[in-house]
């Protein structure tokens, strides 16, 4: 089968869980960066993006976008959606708490520079007092090496995932969380997620002046 191919900018934005979660599952994709108006514009005068908006990816034929659907609809073809309807509603729920968590992040990059320090405090306390706290009690609770079902899902990737971009913000984000750090390390060794994290990967770097200049231009904001 072909390979999915995904069309965003060469940076992190709403495209990164989607790389992860492909990448996690052992997944080859291509990617295609948008750099022009031209490209964007393209893409939408081929009636490719539902709402104007990307993350695009191709994949069985589809041109899909909202990355939730996406996410969803990969985590259910590989096999990383629960076993059953009650497993998976719990995956849904943690997922859209990492992705809030994540998307204050994304978000913040754009926000003016003088805003920046206040922004990154809001966000390193919110990971610390609303959504850490959370994942440490459920590993507590149970006791397993993964969040739901006792087996590995969409849920653990998308953690580890906010785990490293929050930990970029605050190394020391986890002192107070025993149980996420050994969560981070056992499922950094997952064999697919090693690879994804050494250098080489298509794995994006935080967002830099450059990228924020490419997406404005490109969406013209
Ligand atoms: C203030 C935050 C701005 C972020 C701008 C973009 O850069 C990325 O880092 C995040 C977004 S992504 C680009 C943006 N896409 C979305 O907002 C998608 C939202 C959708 N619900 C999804 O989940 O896919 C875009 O295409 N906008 C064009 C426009 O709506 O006309």
């Amino acid at each position: 089968a072909a390979k999915p191919k995904l069309w965003y900018f060469r940076g992190r934005g709403r495209m990164e869980s989607i790389r992860w979660l492909l990448a996690a599952a052992g997944v080859e994709f291509e990617e295609e960066f948008l750099e022009t108006r031209e490209q964007y514009e393209k893409l939408q005068k081929d009636g490719c993006l539902l709402f104007g908006q990307v993350p695009l990816v191709e994949i069985d034929g589809m041109m899909l976008t909202q990355t939730r659907a996406i996410l969803s609809y990969l985590a259910a073809k590989y096999n990383l959606y629960g076993k059953d309807l009650k497993d998976t509603v719990r995956i849904n729920m943690y997922a859209d708490g990492t992705l809030d968590l994540m998307m204050m992040i994304v978000q913040a990059a754009f926000k003016p520079p003088e805003e920046k320090e206040e922004n990154i405090a809001f966000i390193v306390t919110k990971a610390k007092t609303r959504y850490f706290p959370v994942f440490e009690k459920i590993l507590k609770d149970h006791g397993e090496d993964f969040l739901v079902g006792n087996a590995f899902s969409w849920a653990d990737i998308q953690l580890l995932e906010a785990i490293l971009m929050v930990e970029e913000l605050s190394a020391s984000v986890l002192s107070d969380f025993p149980l996420l750090k050994a969560f981070k390390t056992r499922i950094s060794s997952i064999p697919t997620i090693e690879k994804f994290l050494q250098p080489g990967s298509q794995r994006k770097p935080p967002p830099d002046s450059h990228y924020i200049q490419v997406v404005r231009h490109v969406l013209q904001f």
